[in-house]
């Protein structure tokens, strides 16, 4: 549900008690079991945890492309100017028959920005990505991480108030997606706004994000939510801090217990040990 009053003390996305379940033809998937969540104002929250336990869902439910079973999402949409939101998945979903501009305006278009304001602000965020040069080629000439670049200028451009990002940097090497955290880290820090960042990686969800909030194995609860202590700009280096390394392990020893119970009977720690 979107309210269009100012966040209430300073909470952008408001999730209470949101459950979900499937139907399937065997039985029920139960996705998601009584979430809270709140993201504040401009604030940069990461969600890890187990495969399956229901992080997509849970931003897919945020992103109000699917329906909660129970429960309830409140966004504040303050400025009428501006998309409530912009979703950004690991396929980049940008269109293939289409250039990287026109991917870029027709972002801006189906959200009612007249054309001569697209093509001035897709040309903005092309530069800020450094594709200007490719503006007037197709996505499939373009490598994986320039690929992403297009489908986070479009995001950009809109200046959508909330940025819900689905595991944006998963399809990239490890080269590539160090880079594009660095690129994302800039960009967010010219112009913050809240962002929904779901990842596998517990480094990029570190170094990313203001908090680290932890899924539980199916169905997703919120288990942990981590304060990330380190000061914004954010220095690259300090992914070499023994800081960086203990909060990393400290989430890693919540995750790991709730991944190893999504895991199949023999492949638990200690299974087959006698
Ligand atoms: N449309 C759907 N219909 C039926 N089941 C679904 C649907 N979408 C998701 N599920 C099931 O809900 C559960 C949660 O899926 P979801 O994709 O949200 O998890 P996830 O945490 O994002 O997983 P991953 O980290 O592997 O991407 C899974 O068991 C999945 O099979």
């Amino acid at each position: 549900m979107r309210v269009t009053a100012p966040p209430e003390a300073g909470a952008k996305v408001r999730v209470e008690g949101v459950s979900k379940v499937f139907p399937h033809k065997a039985a029920p998937v139960q996705a998601l079991d009584a979430v809270d969540l709140t993201i504040g104002e401009g604030e940069f929250v990461c969600m890890v945890g187990p495969s399956g336990c229901g992080k997509s869902t849970l931003l897919r439910i945020v992103a109000d492309l699917m329906k909660p079973s129970t429960g309830r999402v409140e966004v504040s949409h303050v400025d009428p100017a501006r998309p409530w939101r912009s979703v950004v998945f690991q396929d980049y979903g940008i269109f293939p028959w289409k250039t990287v501009a026109q991917n870029v305006r027709l972002g801006l278009r189906l959200n009612g920005v007249p054309k001569k304001k697209s093509a001035e602000l897709a040309a903005t965020w092309l530069d800020r990505v450094g594709l200007t040069d490719f503006a007037d080629v197709l996505p499939d000439t373009l490598s994986g991480g320039m690929r992403q670049r297009v489908s986070v200028a479009r995001a950009f451009a809109l200046e959508p108030e909330l940025l819900l990002m689905d595991e944006p940097f998963a399809a990239l090497d490890i080269q590539l997606r160090t880079i594009m955290q660095d690129e994302l880290v800039a960009l967010w820090q010219t112009r913050r706004r809240s962002v929904l960042f779901i990842t596998h990686n517990l480094d990029e969800a570190i170094y990313l994000g203001d908090r680290v909030v932890l899924m539980s194995s199916r169905p997703g609860r919120v288990v942990a939510d981590f304060q990330v202590p380190f000061e914004r700009p954010r220095d690259p280096r300090i992914r070499g801090s023994a800081e960086f390394a203990e909060l990393e392990q400290r989430i890693w020893d919540l995750l790991r217990v709730e991944v190893e119970k999504a895991l199949p009977g023999t492949m638990k720690t200690g299974a087959g040990d006698s």
